[in-house]
């Protein structure tokens, strides 16, 4: 390890986040009667141009209005290059009132576009007094943002999360593409007659989650568009988990349960790790930095892959 200690990431599940347009306030009830751990209410691109201001006006309403629990509660914004970004935080500040917890910022293509939200929102905190800070959570789509990734990750002390934004990600990029996630038919190697698909998305998501892990920010995986395809979502799903990513979003409630299965570790991961960690306990016992558990070298790293583990286990199940 670095001198320098890596920070822990806030330390809440984030294994779904459920998206509905602000503009349908008919579905608020049911998103906050979901399993999601995190909802976001979005003002962005889900919101037609014409009905931003109602949907602002729907969103401000629910915050106070619905019973959200025990979820993170997040409102997306407009990106900093419209003219809605502005009213979208001073309206919610002045008036959604302290349910709000977060303000996912999309688009984010360098520090000065945060810089610019936690310049309006601290003014606005300070003016009303506001009690509980409100946290960050941003998007990474597009190539600007990609490219700065780990200043992003390291600007403000109000970031919690940062993901993967795959539609404007493509779209910025140029990809030749119009999935939302998940495999891509013209991605593939080929080999003595046969097409072995690879993953587009798997470069970006390995540099979030390296910027996230060295600044204390929680890994996202964003949206997969073809919610009909359950077994697509999974797989993209455990690939993400499997790179360190915490949750995933879901842009229909048939994703929630998948996502949340996901990115529990099972009770055969947790006793594995459980296992190993008592492995190594007596390995130090008899003065051993390694072992064997079932016929596979464990050593000192292996404690700490079996801590996260057991960590993200027993934070789920608190
Ligand atoms: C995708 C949808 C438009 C589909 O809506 P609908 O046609 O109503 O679906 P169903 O008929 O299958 O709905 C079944 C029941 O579930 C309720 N429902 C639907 N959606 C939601 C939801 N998001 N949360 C809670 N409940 C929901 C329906 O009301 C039905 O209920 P009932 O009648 O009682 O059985 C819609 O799902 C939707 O709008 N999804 C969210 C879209 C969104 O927010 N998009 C933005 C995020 S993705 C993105 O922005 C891309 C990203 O930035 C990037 O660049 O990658
Ligand atoms: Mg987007």
């Amino acid at each position: 390890m670095s001198f320098r200690i890596q920070p822990a990431a806030p330390a809440r599940p984030n294994r779904c986040q459920l998206f509905g347009p602000g503009s349908r306030p008919a579905i608020f009830e049911k998103m906050a009667a979901s399993a999601a751990d995190v909802i976001n209410l979005d003002l962005e691109d889900s919101v037609a141009p014409s009905d931003k201001d109602s949907a602002r006006e729907n969103v401000i309403e629910a915050i106070s209005g619905v019973d959200w629990g025990t979820k993170t509660l997040s409102v997306r914004i407009n990106g900093l290059d419209t003219p809605y970004w502005y009213k979208d935080v001073v309206d919610l500040m002045e008036q959604a009132g302290d349910r709000l917890d977060q303000i996912m910022i999309p688009k984010v293509g360098c520090t000065a576009d945060i810089y610019a939200v936690d310049a309006l929102v601290s003014a606005i905190e300070a003016a009303k007094g506001r009690a509980k800070p409100i946290s960050f959570e941003v998007i990474i789509e597009s190539a600007a943002g990609i490219a700065h990734v780990e200043e992003i990750a390291a600007s403000s002390p109000r970031l919690q999360a940062m993901s993967l934004g795959a539609a404007d990600f493509a779209a910025s990029m140029g990809m030749q593409t119009t999935g939302i996630g998940g495999t891509q038919e013209n991605y593939y190697m080929y080999r003595e007659g046969e097409k072995h698909w690879s993953d587009p998305w798997h470069w970006a998501q390995a540099a979030i989650v390296a910027a996230c892990r060295t600044h204390g920010v929680l890994p996202v995986d964003g949206p997969f568009g073809d919610f009909s395809d359950d077994e697509g979502f999974r797989a993209q799903a455990r690939r993400s988990a499997t790179l360190g990513m915490v949750g995933k979003w879901a842009i229909h409630p048939k994703q929630i349960a998948i996502a949340n299965e996901v990115f529990t570790p099972s009770e055969e991961q947790v006793t594995e790790a459980r296992e190993i960690l008592a492995a190594m306990e007596t390995a130090k016992a008899n003065g051993e930095g390694a072992t064997v558990y079932k016929g596979r070298l464990v050593d000192i790293a292996s404690i700490k892959q079996a801590e996260v583990i057991v960590r993200q286990s027993e934070m789920i199940n608190d």
